[in-house]
């Protein structure tokens, strides 16, 4: 019978020996000498011997020192360690190298080199000394600064290695809403990266506590001022081994509850922590499921009217214009460059540059917090560790709303999507089309003058996609700037874009409405994944829909009478015939060939006819020639109605 194993975990195997055995000799190695410290420990005498007047000066002195050493490792090493992760600055690998060397570095080593640096005959001591009267060496001043210099290292390398490895997607969307730098890093950056901050704190202090070598070079080992535990150990060895012996234990206690406090998270993340994700196992309440109809469009609080002009430059190269209220939907395959545009209007990247003017302001120089740009990654990028109400009232709080107002506001619009009852519950306890509205009610909530949407629904399963989308209409309508909305979609980019924007290699292949993209792509791609029928129309009361151009359309979804809709058919579903076509298909048109164009491999052919709008079908080159197609040939056109996919308005 075979066993499966659970994920992550390996099928039980016999190691070989020739590992199994120096691994256990490694493990004795280790081993060995603490088991002599357990068994030559005089376990009457612990008491006394840790209580006598000297051991308790220099354990109190132990912890003065290392809390110091760990302070001043938190501000100086949590901003170079936010510095390594996150800037690109020269010499940054020498930096780091640095920041490693008092790890490599024999103590003793350490403490000359303190000594040449801080020593009253060092480069700084005199002017410390003389224009300031700090005088380390001799001194509890000395002492922590040796035990800062060999343990500061351990949070800065802790502490990095975390912040590489948070998605950068929250500190960029907070900046979005209008977060400055200063104060992404202390609400986003430190707040994710409290599992690192607290490991490697705990390791400073443990290292700080241990620290012997350099103490002893640099700053003495004077009872009361410098002679902490590790050294009052080293002078009790040569006079009263059991009292070292017992006080060696207290130290190995120490040491040993900070590791299994931290059960291997140190080595986790030095070795890059586990990018946090965006979306966690739910923990607590089970989400609830994603029911909610289409909230009622309640009255939104007055957007600004905003117009956008963008000259971008760089890896693209567009002019874009569009009135206050369009929404932009930008197509493109992969890597045409529609990330790239979005990160060159937020000005998060150098890869292409925009000159930017959002209504009467010219927003090109300001940083990406003063710009009023809001920006809705494809994750959502909602903060972890705030909750849904936290996280939309994040941006009013960044511009300075005051809290209860913020909290109100932002309440509003999580009620106005459809989400207010979730308002308290945490991003791991959402659904992912209740994330989506959270992040969108966020984006709004900032007020923005330019909303930058990155695939909004990519994630979210066909039923959640269309609620999400009916929602994320009604608003991209009341929204009074311009939205720019980036999908592989073509349902969305033709129900939601008033125009849509095609971009190949950075540039601007076409830009115009659905309707004339459709009807004209300008590549075989665009063909593809943009030339759908599209048809606005009206739910009739039989269950068809009546279209906006006149005829009728037969649907298999179930369309609620007098809403409007717009039916979207693919090209592909569209057949055509020379005879009129028995069996299945409900709809069925007479109609006249206007034009055959190419589109890759295959041909699109627009049907002109007087019983439905223009239809386009795409048809094989073998099937248009066995129909004997041209321009002027009448045809019959059919399409099922389960091909017809509608999207409610
Ligand atoms: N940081 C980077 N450094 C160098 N090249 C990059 C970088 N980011 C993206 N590129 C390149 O720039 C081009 C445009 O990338 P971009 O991410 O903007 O495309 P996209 O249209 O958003 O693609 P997709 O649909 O796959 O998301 C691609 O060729 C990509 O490989």
């Amino acid at each position: 019978m075979s066993r499966l194993s659970a994920p992550g975990t390996r099928a039980r195997t016999r190691p070989p020996a020739v590992l199994a055995v120096p691994a256990l000799l490694a493990v004795a190695f280790l081993l060995l000498p603490l088991a002599g410290i357990l068994a030559r420990t005089e376990w009457g005498e612990l008491g006394a011997h840790l209580s006598s007047d000297g051991v308790l000066t220099a354990l109190r002195l132990s912890l003065v020192v290392s809390g110091w050493a760990l302070a001043a490792s938190l501000v100086l090493g949590v901003p170079l360690a936010w510095l390594l992760a996150r800037v690109s600055f020269p010499g940054k690998a020498l930096v780091r190298s640095l920041v490693l060397l008092p790890m490599v570095l024999p103590p003793t080593v350490g403490g000359v080199a303190l000594l040449l640096g801080f020593g009253r005959r060092g480069l700084l001591g005199p002017w410390l000394e003389d224009d300031l009267g700090i005088v380390l060496p001799f001194h509890t001043a000395g002492a922590v600064v040796a035990a800062t210099f060999v343990a500061m290292p351990f949070l800065v390398i802790s502490l990095e290695g975390t912040i590489t490895g948070l998605p950068t997607s929250y500190e960029e969307t907070a900046a979005s809403l209008g977060a400055s730098p200063v104060r992404v890093f202390f609400t986003v950056t430190l707040p994710l990266a409290v599992p690192g901050l607290a490991a490697g704190s705990a390791l400073t202090w443990a290292r700080a506590l241990g620290e012997f070598g350099a103490t002893i070079t640099f700053a003495g080992n004077l009872p009361g001022a410098t002679q902490t535990l590790p050294l009052q150990v080293y002078l009790l060895l040569q006079e009263q081994p059991e009292a070292a012996t017992s006080v060696s234990l207290l130290l190995l206690a120490v040491a040993m509850a900070v590791l299994v406090a931290l059960r291997g998270r140190w080595a986790g993340a030095a070795g890059g922590t586990r990018p946090a994700r965006a979306r966690q196992p739910a923990e607590g309440p089970e989400p609830a499921p994603v029911t909610d109809s289409p909230p009622a469009a309640a009255a939104a609080p007055p957007q600004r009217q905003c117009s956008l002009h963008a000259d971008v430059t760089g890896f693209n190269d567009l002019t874009l214009d569009a009135p206050a209220g369009t929404t932009i939907a930008v197509v493109g395959p992969n890597g045409a460059g529609k990330t790239t545009l979005l990160r060159a209007l937020l000005g998060l990247t150098t890869r292409a540059h925009a000159q930017l003017r959002l209504g009467d302001t010219d927003v090109t120089a300001l940083p990406p917090h003063r710009r009023g740009v809001a920006w809705v990654p494809q994750d959502g990028a909602l903060l972890p560790h705030l909750t849904a109400l936290a996280n939309t009232s994040y941006g009013l709080r960044a511009q300075g709303t005051r809290k209860d107002e913020a909290a109100r506001a932002a309440q509003d619009w999580l009620d106005r999507l459809g989400v207010g009852h979730l308002a308290h519950r945490k991003p791991a306890q959402l659904s992912g089309g209740q994330s989506q509205r959270v992040a969108l009610a966020r984006a709004l909530a900032a007020r923005p003058r330019l909303l930058l949407l990155d695939e909004p629904l990519a994630a979210l399963d066909q039923t959640t996609r269309a609620q999400v989308r009916h929602t994320l209409r009604t608003h991209l309508d009341g929204f009074g700037g311009v939205c720019l909305l980036v999908t592989h979609d073509p349902v969305e980019a033709v129900s939601l874009g008033g125009r849509v924007l095609v971009l190949d290699g950075g540039r601007a292949l076409q830009d115009g409405t659905p309707g004339d993209v459709s009807r004209h792509p300008r590549s075989p791609w665009v063909a593809r994944m943009l030339g759908s029928n599209a048809w606005p129309g009206k739910a009739a009361p039989d269950g068809t829909l009546s279209l906006a151009g006149g005829g009728t359309l037969v649907v298999a979804d179930p369309v609620t009478e007098g809403a409007r809709t717009l039916a979207i058919i693919a090209p592909e579903a569209v057949s055509l015939h020379r005879r009129r076509p028995t069996g299945s298909p409900r709809n069925v048109w007479r109609g006249t060939v206007r034009e055959i164009t190419a589109a890759g491999s295959r041909l699109r052919v627009v049907v002109d006819s007087d019983e439905s709008p223009e239809l386009v079908a795409e048809i094989t080159p073998q099937a248009a020639s066995e129909l004997e197609l041209g321009d002027g040939t009448g045809v019959w056109t059919s399409v099922k109605a389960t091909e017809v996919t509608v999207v409610a308005l």
